[in-house]
């Protein structure tokens, strides 16, 4: 781990005699935006740019990309704001306060390095991590706080809390199953937002999500096995995200249900999530925490 580069606790109020706006500007959390030309990325800068809560201090994208050196007014549509997209991590990360993330595994591993040198925030909206890469986080998380979760949307979380409470007061003559649809450039399955709900459900039984969880049906498969949480994903055109967690029973079923419509949901709760990470000290926190559910 490389010395302190960056740091918080820059937020304050009101302009200093002299100072102008812009200068005040850079008093805000400054926010790096990764994997910028993405569907995130993009929805996140436009975000960023719109809000007078924080600024914009970078943006990154995978080397190679031909969106590396050119102004991220060009990715939204907007008039040239003066931030290029980067291809370099360790530069524009040691400007940060707090990074937002919505990448690969892989990428987000790396930056979460970084962003614990530089003491900055890290709000991982990233899925599709393996448990043995969930486990590599934990060394960055004891220098700066890292906020991660499969699903920023306040309706998701709040369905996960529920999901907590129902699956408590149901015995295993429910059936649990998690049904989700997305659109046909995901890659990962099942979806993080699946995972947070199985793993809910699994502990309002008193149970983790890795004993429960059943393997992806197909060929003879034999019957359900009692107590299980079962996964079934869909995949195409330009689903933003759906979501049903089942609960069946002999003559009766119920169903908690989120429809997401609109990628500005996920780019509202990690804005949130980044003021919000500004006075906490190290360690791993989720939406919830952010949310008070
Ligand atoms: N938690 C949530 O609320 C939530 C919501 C939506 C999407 N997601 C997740 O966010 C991730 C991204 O989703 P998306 O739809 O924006 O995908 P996307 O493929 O459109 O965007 C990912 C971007 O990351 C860039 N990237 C990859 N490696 C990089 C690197 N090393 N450095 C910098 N940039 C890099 C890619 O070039 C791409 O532009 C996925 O894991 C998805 O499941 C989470
Ligand atoms: O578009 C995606 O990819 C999404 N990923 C998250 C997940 O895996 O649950 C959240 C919904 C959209």
């Amino acid at each position: 781990m490389c010395p302190h580069l960056g740091g918080r606790g820059l937020a304050r109020n009101g302009l200093e005699r002299g100072e102008t706006s812009e200068d005040a500007k850079m008093d805000k959390p400054g926010i790096v935006i990764t994997g910028a030309s993405g569907r995130m990325g993009r929805m996140l800068i436009a975000q960023v740019l719109d809000s007078d809560k924080m600024a914009l201090v970078g943006a990154l994208e995978r080397p190679g990309s031909e969106w590396v050196g050119r102004d991220v007014g060009e990715l939204v549509g907007r008039p040239a704001t003066g931030v290029l997209v980067s291809d370099d991590p360790v530069a524009t990360i040691a400007k940060a306060q707090a990074v937002i993330d919505f990448t690969t595994p892989e990428a987000t591993l790396a930056f979460a390095e970084l962003a614990a040198q530089a003491r900055a925030v890290h709000v991982i909206g990233t899925t599709g991590f393996d448990a043995d890469q969930i486990a590599r986080l934990k060394p960055a998380a004891r220098h700066a706080p890292i906020i991660r979760a499969g699903n920023m949307s306040l309706g998701v979380n709040l369905l996960t809390a529920l999901a907590r409470k129902v699956a408590a007061a149901l015995d295993e003559d429910w059936d649990i199953e998690v049904v989700e649809a997305h659109h046909r450039h995901k890659v990962d399955a099942p979806s993080g937002t699946a995972l947070m709900l199985g793993a809910a459900a699994a502990e309002g039984r008193g149970e983790t999500l890795e004993t429960l969880r059943t393997p992806a049906r197909e060929g003879i498969t034999g019957a359900r096995t009692r107590g299980t949480i079962g996964f079934s994903a869909i995949r195409g055109g330009d689903v933003v995200g759906e979501h049903d967690l089942i609960f069946a029973a002999d003559g009766e079923r119920v169903v908690l249900r989120h429809l997401a419509t609109d990628r500005r949901i996920f780019a509202r709760g990690a804005l949130k999530a980044a003021l919000w990470g500004q006075d906490k000290g190290p360690g791993e926190y989720d939406m919830m925490d952010v949310l008070g559910l």
